[in-house]
């Protein structure tokens, strides 16, 4: 693949039941002409829960798609100087995360002095970065450091991302969840994961789900709304597919992989029933829906292979902070490694780059 710039654009597969669904709030023009150029991409409206959608992502073919994964990352060649950008990006594109039972407002306050200066002044100068700004997109917790995370972070636009909603598991009740997003929001969180209740997915309660999204999506309010889906919990890609589909229709503005705590986190197979998914309802709505892999990814290869797998998927549009996150707690110090071997041509103890 042809690594080195934005050229490839989304291959809308629009959906013929998609085109007949009413929005359930005003319809929205379609996106930017050009991809190339980044506007701030619009919320998702989300649509009426109509099931013809999900009949129309019933027939996720397995095997294919796992085909199509294993495809894609043999074919990825990035290296040198065009690797080190492709790093940057990923930088850029992170949600830096904790979310430890023993996490402290100490922690969270180190953790936003590392998304505030992510590179030491050695590696910068190394990399020739001038005064080129590059931080986290977001800097991620639970609930009790939002307040924490939002004075650190002040002025700085970094995003707070506060995980509610009784992360990880959602068995709480639902005003307890909602509630939760309201106290995250007052405290000054701008984006908020939630996780999804899987039950509702084994069940097929499609309509339940549908309205518990929704209620989350209304809680929020101008903060945006991530949907966790916990897909290592979800047994099949066609589950996968199918709450995707009803996130998106509710109004998520991003669909997310995992918790972190899940057994199995984010694979790649996974996320490309995801990223169709997102494609789908692109090429019926014009609306881009983001998309945050989370959860185990920990290395400059794995987030490269997701990198690789967005631009093919999705296009290059996609891999802006507004439509792309990683979801991840120590993916930072493998990138930093990787920086500082391509500065100095040997690996730094990964001690040196302790997270908190
Ligand atoms: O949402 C983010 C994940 O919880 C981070 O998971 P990780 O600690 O495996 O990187």
């Amino acid at each position: 693949m042809n690594t080195t710039g934005p050229e490839s654009t989304p291959r809308s597969q629009p959906t013929a039941a998609l085109h007949h669904l009413p929005t359930s709030r005003s319809v929205p023009a379609n996106a930017p002409a050009n991809p190339a150029e980044p506007e701030k991409s619009q919320r998702n409206p989300g649509l009426h829960f109509d099931p013809r959608f999900l009949d129309e992502l019933r027939a996720v073919n397995l095997s294919a798609i796992e085909r199509r994964a294993a495809t894609l990352v043999k074919r990825r060649s990035i290296k040198g100087d065009n690797q080190s950008a492709w790093l940057l990006r990923a930088l850029a594109l992170m949600d830096l995360t904790t979310l430890n039972s023993n996490d402290t407002d100490e922690r969270v306050r180190r953790l936003c002095a590392k998304a505030l200066h992510p590179l030491s002044t050695e590696l910068r100068d190394g990399l020739g970065l001038g005064d080129r700004l590059i931080r986290p997109a977001a800097v991620c917790v639970y609930h009790p450091f939002v307040a924490t995370a939002a004075q650190a972070l002040h002025g700085s636009g970094i995003e707070i991302a506060a995980v509610s909603t009784a992360f990880p598991h959602g068995l709480a009740p639902l005003e307890t969840r909602v509630r939760e997003i309201e106290l995250s929001v007052a405290d000054g969180a701008t984006e908020i994961d939630v996780v999804i209740k899987r039950g509702l997915v084994f069940a097929g309660r499609w309509q339940e789900l549908y309205d518990e999204v929704q209620a989350f999506r209304q809680a929020c309010g101008s903060a945006h709304l991530k949907v966790i889906l916990g897909t290592g919990d979800l047994v099949s890609l066609r589950n996968v597919t199918l709450a995707s589909a009803v996130a998106m229709m509710a109004g998520a503005d991003f669909i997310k992989t995992s918790t972190g705590k899940e057994s199995v986190n984010a694979t790649l197979p996974v996320g490309l029933a995801m990223v169709r998914a997102i494609r789908t309802y692109h090429g019926a709505t014009g609306i881009r829906i983001g998309f945050k892999p989370a959860g185990g990814i920990s290395t400059t290869k794995t987030a490269l292979d997701w990198l690789v797998l967005i631009k093919e998927e999705l296009g290059r549009r996609w891999l802006e902070p507004d439509l792309f996150r990683f979801g991840a707690s120590s993916l930072l110090t493998d990138i930093e490694r990787q920086l500082d071997h391509h500065v100095t041509g040997s690996y730094s103890a990964t001690h040196r780059h302790a997270l908190a």
